[in-house]
């Protein structure tokens, strides 16, 4: 079955010559692209979707989220809104309820809210262990989300749980716990600051994960600054997430690791992704990542939203693109770019999504608004009008 999705508006494809088409049209054969080009050219298919003249862009890629959890921590929000602190902490509070819930209720609760991002124009999405904080429970969460999500990253080392020993603990994640989570997960990931790992625990963290064949990513810089960025760079991790106190020197230390990459054709050997999270910026206070900064460095940059019951409960990405180019300085194609390729560059999947592209899968979702811009132009409505994933409609509007 071949699908003709016609009449776009406006379709921003961030494909390698970040070429923006109009009047256009993609076919889609088995799930993937076929052909994208001119409306006026665009071959028969045996289905067709009047795009409308709606603006088209590829699906969000999603490379940063914590949505396997239960319970609700809004009073710790609004504590915070009247002038409290963030503190990794919390986690613990969400551990509590996370390990209550059964594999049914928990199930329900991650299926809700991939649905609910999927609606969003979200069609890749990672997401994290971290409120499990036990052989069984980090085995059990992995488990259940790899049964859902395109992406499991390992983040036994969120918190040193209540009552235990940091070094035990550590011990621990880079060994039981990660043989009972490894044949979940492709990537791994450590709480590097203040209240979560230090940095010598942070390196034996990524050294027993590195070994175990995992792909390393770091949560880093959120809270002050730190060694995150530069464990990261050390070890190679695909992504260092958060990024908000940076010294001259990371930035310099990232920016290094995109020597062998040609930003403007997007070839070439990645280095590491910084990840900016917007929603968990504004929700936990903390001053914004300096994705301009970045970007003018020539660091690749990735958009995510850190969807989490702490410090960033929504799955809202559009809010997250919205957030860029108002405040962080992004222009409209940059921040979409960061919130789609620069996605699947952080999770080592942009030879498959995150543009649309001949070959590539046919995720794309369709705006209620003449242009892309219209995101930032037009925040907090609710724009996504169609979505598509290998070529399947997911936004349950269908
Ligand atoms: N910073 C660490 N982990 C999450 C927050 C987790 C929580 O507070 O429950 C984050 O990415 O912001
Ligand atoms: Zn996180």
């Amino acid at each position: 079955m071949s699908l003709l999705i016609t009449n776009i508006g406006e379709l921003t494809t961030q494909d390698a010559e970040r070429r923006v088409l109009t009047d256009a049209a993609v076919v889609v054969e088995d799930g993937r692209f076929a052909w994208i080009g001119a409306a006026a050219d665009a071959p028969a298919a045996d289905d067709v979707h009047d795009a409308g003249s709606r603006a088209g862009l590829p699906g969000w890629v999603d490379s940063h989220t914590h949505l396997l959890f239960a319970g609700d921590r809004s009073a710790e929000f609004e504590a915070r809104m009247a002038g409290e602190a963030y503190a990794a902490g919390g986690i613990s509070v969400t551990m509590e309820a996370t390990r209550a819930a059964d594999d049914y209720e928990l199930t329900r609760l991650l299926l809700g809210r991939v649905a609910e991002a999927a609606a969003g124009g979200t069609t890749y999405l990672e997401t994290k262990t971290g409120y499990g904080l036990s052989v069984e429970e980090e085995r059990r969460h992995a488990r259940i989300a790899s049964s859902v999500v395109d992406q499991v990253t390992y983040l036994g080392a969120h918190l040193v749980p209540p009552g235990a020993v940091a070094d035990e603990y550590t011990e621990l994640v880079c060994t039981e716990m990660l043989d009972a989570v490894r044949p979940y997960a492709q990537f791994a990931d450590v709480f590097c600051e203040r209240g979560a790992f230090d940095e010598d625990q942070s390196r034996r963290v990524l050294t027993a994960c590195r070994d175990a064949g995992l792909g390393l990513r770091v949560h880093g810089n959120q809270l002050g600054p730190g060694p995150g960025v530069r464990l990261a760079v050390e070890f190679g991790a695909a992504s260092v997430d958060h990024v908000n106190y940076l010294e001259p020197a990371d930035v310099e230390l990232l920016a290094g690791t995109w020597s062998g990459w040609d930003v403007a054709s997007a070839t070439g050997t990645p280095g590491v992704v910084a990840t900016c999270l917007p929603a968990c910026d504004l929700s936990t206070r903390q001053p914004l990542a300096p994705g301009r900064e970045l970007l003018d460095a020539g660091v690749e940059i990735a958009l995510a939203s850190n969807c989490n019951p702490g410090t960033s409960y929504t799955t809202s990405m559009a809010y997250c693109v919205g957030t860029a180019v108002l405040q962080m300085g992004l222009s409209v194609t940059e921040a979409v770019r960061a919130a789609t390729y620069g996605g699947a560059l952080a999770l080592g999947v942009q030879d498959t999504v995150g543009s649309i592209e001949v070959g590539k899968r046919a995720d794309l979702q369709l705006l209620n608004a003449p242009a892309a811009a219209h995101l930032a132009y037009r925040p907090g409505m609710p724009l996504t009008q169609a979505v598509f994933r290998a070529g399947e409609r997911v936004d349950g509007r269908g």
